[in-house]
């Protein structure tokens, strides 16, 4: 676009303003500024400011009163600040107006941005970049008349002219809608390839699981426990999973498929939702979901929570969940692992780093895999009987049961003797 001129600073010095309204109780506001310091620090800005403000009633104009507004403003001169960050979604137009306000001369964006920031960044996939990148087209459209689009555009010295002529606006606004068709087509060819993928990879019926839950806290680095100490030998069979899922087979030899997924934040914005619904949708597909909080967050409740009802937003919430409390070497306060232990009865306490609690997770994981997992059962004739004893041998046989025609045996394949059963396997009987 050719109305993108140099801006003079590059933006990096930040003052955060967290807005409440009296109703306002799902969490205090110091630990909303506790969390948009994280997600501002992960973007490379420093903070040299910030600021809480109750108000009685949201305004229209400018979210607070104009009086209060021109006071944070000239806060955020006083502390030399380059961009103004709420924790409170702006609407485009009061976006504009509190850049109006500052004189062009502070950038305005709310919590949304910076996180399609980061996600912009941690975006892996083809899918994923394309996400996104329809994420900030959406996002930026509305407010193309605002004087800067994005912060990768800050970064990088770009901004785009505040006062463009009401032509340009158009012409912008058109080049931007047709970037956006183009990348919805070029999305749809990608999920079409990711769905024939994961057909191929429904043919052998193994249990997936998901590992859920707010950032940072330790999924991935449960992941990468659970995947260590089960090393496996290369598998042709897996070799075209997403790179965030992984064959970890259970210690009985169960062999299970766990994926990685996008860490939650609060007020995951809608539009996010949608653009990681390619990471998630490993949650909703999957057989059952681990569920992993950070014992040692102050917030612990409130992430659950996050963490549930944006599973229920996708309609996974009624999966069989394991809910695991992560970190328990750093716990330095045992009360807090009693009061858990009580308004979460089910919850078991691990470290991803030393290891404490792994085995009673894995055999959560077994028992769910063997009462779930009905559809891998095999149908092995009388005449297979060495394959029946091998199966036995390998550890691999839960329940078997004679029947007139022939040997009816549930779940618990070991990985290595996949494909010589596959011929047998009944799938989706519930017989
Ligand atoms: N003390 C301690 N720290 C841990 C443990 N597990 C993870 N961590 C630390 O917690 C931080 C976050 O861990 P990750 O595994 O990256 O967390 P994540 O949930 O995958 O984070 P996102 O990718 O942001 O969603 C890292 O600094 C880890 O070293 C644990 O059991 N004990």
């Amino acid at each position: 676009m050719h109305d993108v001129k140099e801006r003079p600073t590059i933006v990096e010095r930040a003052m955060l303003i967290g807005v409440t309204l009296p109703d306002d109780t799902t969490t205090n506001t110091r630990s909303l500024l506790d969390e948009l310091r994280e997600l501002v620090d992960t973007v490379g800005f420093g903070i040299m400011h910030e600021r809480m403000v109750a108000i009685r009633k949201p305004q229209a104009k400018l979210l607070v009163g104009s009086g209060k507004a021109q006071e944070l403003v000239d806060e955020a001169k006083a502390y030399n600040c380059d961009v103004i960050i709420f924790d409170n979604e702006l609407t485009p137009a009061q976006q504009r107006n509190w850049e109006a306000l500052a004189e062009g001369k502070i950038l305005v964006i709310d919590r949304q941005e910076v996180i399609l920031d980061i996600f912009g960044d941690r975006a892996q996939t083809k899918e994923a970049v394309l996400q996104v990148e329809l994420a900030r087209l959406e996002h930026n459209l509305p407010r193309l008349k605002s004087a800067w689009t994005h912060l990768s555009r800050q970064r990088g010295g770009g901004s785009m002219q505040r006062d463009a002529g009401e032509t340009q606006l158009e012409l912008d606004q058109r080049m931007v809608r047709t970037q956006i068709s183009r990348v919805k087509r070029e999305l749809e060819g990608v999920i079409q390839h990711r769905e024939t993928q994961r057909k191929k990879r429904m043919t052998v019926p193994v249990p997936t699981c998901a590992i859920v839950g707010y950032t940072n806290a330790g999924k991935s680095s449960l992941l990468n426990k659970l995947t260590n100490s089960n090393i496996l030998a290369e598998d042709k069979l897996f070799a075209t999973l997403d790179p965030t899922s992984r064959r970890c087979p259970l210690p009985s030899g169960q062999p299970l498929v766990i994926t990685d997924t996008v860490g939650f934040v609060r007020n995951l914005p809608h539009r996010l939702v949608d653009a990681f619904k390619a990471t998630l949708e490993e949650a909703i597909v999957s057989n059952f979901l681990i569920h992993v909080l950070d014992v040692n967050s102050p917030e612990v409740d409130a992430h659950a929570q996050t963490t549930l009802s944006v599973l229920q937003e996708l309609g996974a919430k009624d999966k069989k969940i394991i809910t695991v409390f992560n970190k328990i070497d750093a716990l330095w306060d045992e009360e807090t692992q009693a009061d858990l232990s009580l308004r979460y009865p089910d919850a078991l306490f691990i470290s991803a780093h030393s290891g404490e609690g792994l085995k009673e997770l894995q055999d959560k994981m077994e028992a769910i895999v063997e009462a779930d997992f009905a559809q891998l059962r095999l149908l092995i004739p009388h005449e297979r009987y060495d394959l029946v004893a091998r199966l036995h041998r390998e550890g691999g046989v839960r329940k078997e049961e004679a029947r007139d025609d022939g040997f009816y045996l549930v779940a618990s394949i070991p990985e290595r003797m996949l494909s010589t059963v596959q011929p047998f396997i009944l799938q989706n009987s519930q017989t």
